[in-house]
């Protein structure tokens, strides 16, 4: 048992399964934490972060009116940030901690159902300051945000535009009289829109405007603008900002509007470590690639990744732990309702939503493994890593968020009725999670800037010219012959990798026919762009199932046999699973027969007759506290039925006998009244 609590009372069904769980849990834990050192590390943290009980909430937030959560959001906000600055910064030591670490959102996420209006300041004002600015820049604006004299957010997207940041309309038109630039909204659509925080938090923004100097525009940049007195928290003269109104889920974090008339800031306040104005208002680029100003959006893309494999091992560990207890229905008259989870359907619905949970965490660590090298290549000066790293972390970024927002959709289905109310905190999981898949780059966007990448490294491949290491085996598409069906993980790994290879060869064909046919080059690649985003989809699936695989064999060489079982298995259900989604797909490109499809279809559901006794062993491992769960169905000691009631009881509803609105409305219509 990872969480242990002496005097709890456990569920029955939850303390069965415990007992009948084969592996050691604490080992799993680790491997996923990065090694015992750092699971005592974060529990340090936690204890430090969430014992005082400053997280909670007297009424439930989901019981507050918008001004109050919000409002009670910047409390806690105020708290936890307090909190970072002394007792979490002095435990800090381990080498990945930092505001985006996955230790800090373990702890933020216990004082936030949904999010903190600080978000953007930590996700991307202090990122922006850190990868945009000078070092003269930085050590006069770092110190100040970190130590939260000053709160920022990101505000990029407008009204009018979000994808296409080339079609953004803020001008920041430089004046060489007064050393200032000149920011403006020309256009209702030219508002700032979306940036969180910026509705009421925050002081600061980074704006990312085109800039105009001499005349002449060189496309967007970023600058740093105060937006309110630093004081009184008075809008500027010049600035109109406010709220944008609810939304599905992001409702505590204050997304904002702002536009600006002929609003100066200093020339010092563009961020000028990529590229510069002088004081005569001469342009300098400095970077070597056009495109490093876009670095904030790829960190962020890394670190979601991590995020929602966070946020999809809490769904599931709600609903496993949920379906161990609940019992329904009676298959076999004699004998008892069975616990849900021993539907095979369930299994099916939860084991692949643990195995990708897992599958994205390890991707993840690779993925910002893989950052970290390409941002050492270029403080040297190299840029040539950046289209290969773009178009990883832009699939990675896409998938994730899909596939995590789909299975945590899914683990909701497999609560039933239950899982439809926000105590059981599916539904906060799933608002916060969908939205990931717009912002920070739309997944089918991304899914295009990747297959961008692919169709030239095809093209490459064709050209018998070195291909860099996530794409090396579409060297292997031009064999003529279809790739042999092998169902070994190893087997299976490649025929994912023939499929991307098939399917992007596919691409390029019609691209070509159609271009013959006399369609533009980018009208032909305009008609393909379904395709190419299956074959971007294709490409990515083979890169997490590789990466997964090699992780998980990696990381359990000196594991016991009964936990190197037991990651074996899933790692497998993970490949089977991903298989028999795409038999169609196997059936075009690889030699796979009928009969091999039923075979593994059968393997499949042996594989999670297997995996049924760890379930509960399997998201205990995660080891997620249940202030962090904010879950009546999650909780360790499965006290479900207790929790749903209790919750039922604060509701404001209860709080009289008679509601107002029988005698205003129900009594007046019911004695012909009204
Ligand atoms: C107390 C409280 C505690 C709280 C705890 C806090 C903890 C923090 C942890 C959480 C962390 C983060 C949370 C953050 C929340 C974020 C909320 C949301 C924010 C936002 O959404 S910000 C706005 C984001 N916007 C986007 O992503 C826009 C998407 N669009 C684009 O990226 C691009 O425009 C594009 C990719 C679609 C195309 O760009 P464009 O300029 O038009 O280029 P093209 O001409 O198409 O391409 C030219 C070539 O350039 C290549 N390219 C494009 N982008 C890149 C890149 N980034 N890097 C490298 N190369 C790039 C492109 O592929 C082309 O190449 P080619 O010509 O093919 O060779
Ligand atoms: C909760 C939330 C928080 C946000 N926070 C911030 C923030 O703090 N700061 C900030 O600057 N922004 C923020 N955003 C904005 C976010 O980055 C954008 O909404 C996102 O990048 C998508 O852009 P868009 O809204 O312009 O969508 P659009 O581009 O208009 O997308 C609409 C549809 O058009 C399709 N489409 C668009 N272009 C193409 C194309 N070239 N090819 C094929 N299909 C295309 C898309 O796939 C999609 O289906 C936030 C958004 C949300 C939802």
């Amino acid at each position: 048992m990872t969480q242990t609590n002496n005097n709890m009372t456990v569920n029955p069904d939850l303390a069965m399964e415990r007992a009948k769980c084969n592996f050691n849990v604490l080992e799993v834990t680790h491997i996923f934490d990065g090694g015992e050192r750092n699971t005592l590390q974060r529990k340090k943290i936690e204890d430090v972060a969430l014992n005082s009980g400053a997280s909670k909430d007297a009424l439930g937030e989901e019981h507050m009116s918008p001004k109050e959560k919000y409002e009670n959001a910047v409390r806690k906000s105020c708290i936890y940030a307090t909190m970072m600055k002394n007792e979490l910064a002095e435990l800090s030591g381990l080498e990945s901690f930092g505001v985006s670490s996955p230790v800090i959102r373990r702890t933020a996420d216990a004082f936030f159902k949904e999010v903190s209006p600080f978000l953007l300041h930590l996700g991307m004002f202090v990122p922006t300051i850190m990868g945009q600015c000078t070092p003269e820049q930085q050590s006069y604006w770092l110190p100040r945000a970190l130590d939260m004299q000053i709160i920022g957010t990101y505000a990029q997207t407008e009204l009018g535009h979000g994808t296409f940041i080339r079609g953004l309309e803020t001008t920041a038109t430089y004046d060489p009289e007064t050393e200032e630039f000149v920011l403006h909204s020309p256009t209702l659509s030219s508002y700032k829109w979306w940036a969180g925080g910026l509705g009421k938090t925050v002081n600061y923004c980074i704006v990312v405007a085109q800039l105009y100097t001499k005349g002449e525009c060189h496309g967007t940049h970023p600058f740093i603008v105060q937006i309110r007195d630093e004081d009184t928290h008075v809008p500027l003269p010049g600035i109109k900002v406010g709220e944008i109104g609810p939304k599905m889920g992001f409702n505590t974090a204050d997304n904002g509007f702002l536009g600006f008339d002929h609003y100066r800031i200093p020339r010092e306040h563009m961020l000028m470590k990529n590229a510069q104005v002088l004081k005569d208002g001469t342009y300098v680029k400095v970077a070597r690639h056009g495109k490093l100003t876009y670095g904030t959006m790829v960190f962020v893309r890394v670190v979601l990744v991590n995020e929602v494999a966070f946020n999809l091992a809490k769904a599931s560990t709600i609903a496993v732990r949920y379906s161990a207890i609940r019992r329904q229905s009676k298959p076999k008259p004699d004998e008892v309702e069975p616990q849900i989870l021993d539907y095979v359907t369930q299994q099916h619905k939860l084991f692949i939503a643990i195995a990708t949970a897992h599958a994205l965490q390890l991707c993840s660590t690779w993925l910002w493994e893989s950052f970290s090298a390409v941002l050492a290549q270029m403080k040297g000066g190299n840029t040539d890593t950046l289209p290969e790293f773009h178009a990883l972390s832009s699939c990675l970024k896409a998938i994730s968020t899909s596939d995590s927002a789909h299975l945590i959709e899914q683990c909701r289905h497999a609560c039933g009725g239950h899982g439809y109310m926000i105590s059981s905190g599916i539904p906060n999981l799933y608002n916060f999670v969908s939205a990931t898949r717009t912002y920070e780059g739309d997944y089918t966007v991304l899914l295009l800037q990747t297959a961008r990448f692919l169709v030239k490294a095809y093209e490459q491949a064709e050209a018998k010219k070195p291909l860099t290491p996530t794409v090396s085996y579409l060297a292997h598409a031009f064999s003529g012959s279809r790739a042999t069906w092998d169902n070994s993980p190893d087997g299976i790994i490649r025929s994912f990798q023939a499929l991307a290879a098939g399917k992007t060869a596919v691409c390029v064909t019609n691209m070509r026919k159609r271009m013959r046919a006399g369609l533009s080059q980018v009208d032909a690649w305009e008609m393909s762009t379904i395709q190419l985003v299956a074959a971007a989809e294709a490409h990515c699936r083979a890169v997490i199932a590789d990466t997964y695989r090699k992780e998980i064999v990696r990381l359990t060489a000196n594991s016991s046999p009964n936990v190197k079982v037991v990651m074996d298995q899933l790692t497998t259900l993970y490949l089977y699973y991903w298989a028999l989604e795409r038999t169609g797909d196997l059936l075009m490109f690889t030699s796979v027969s009928q009969k091999d499809l039923v075979d593994l279809q059968i393997a499949y559901e042996e594989l999670l007759l297997k995996i049924r006794p760890n379930a509960v062993g399997l998201v205990d491992a995660f080891d997620l506290r249940d202030e962090l769960l904010h879950s009546t169905l999650g909780s360790y000691d499965g006290r479900v039925y207790e929790r749903l009631m209790e919750e039922a009881l604060k509701s404001p509803m209860n709080k009289e006998p008679v509601s107002d609105a029988y005698s205003k409305y129900l009594r007046p219509m019911m004695k012909g009244k009204l």
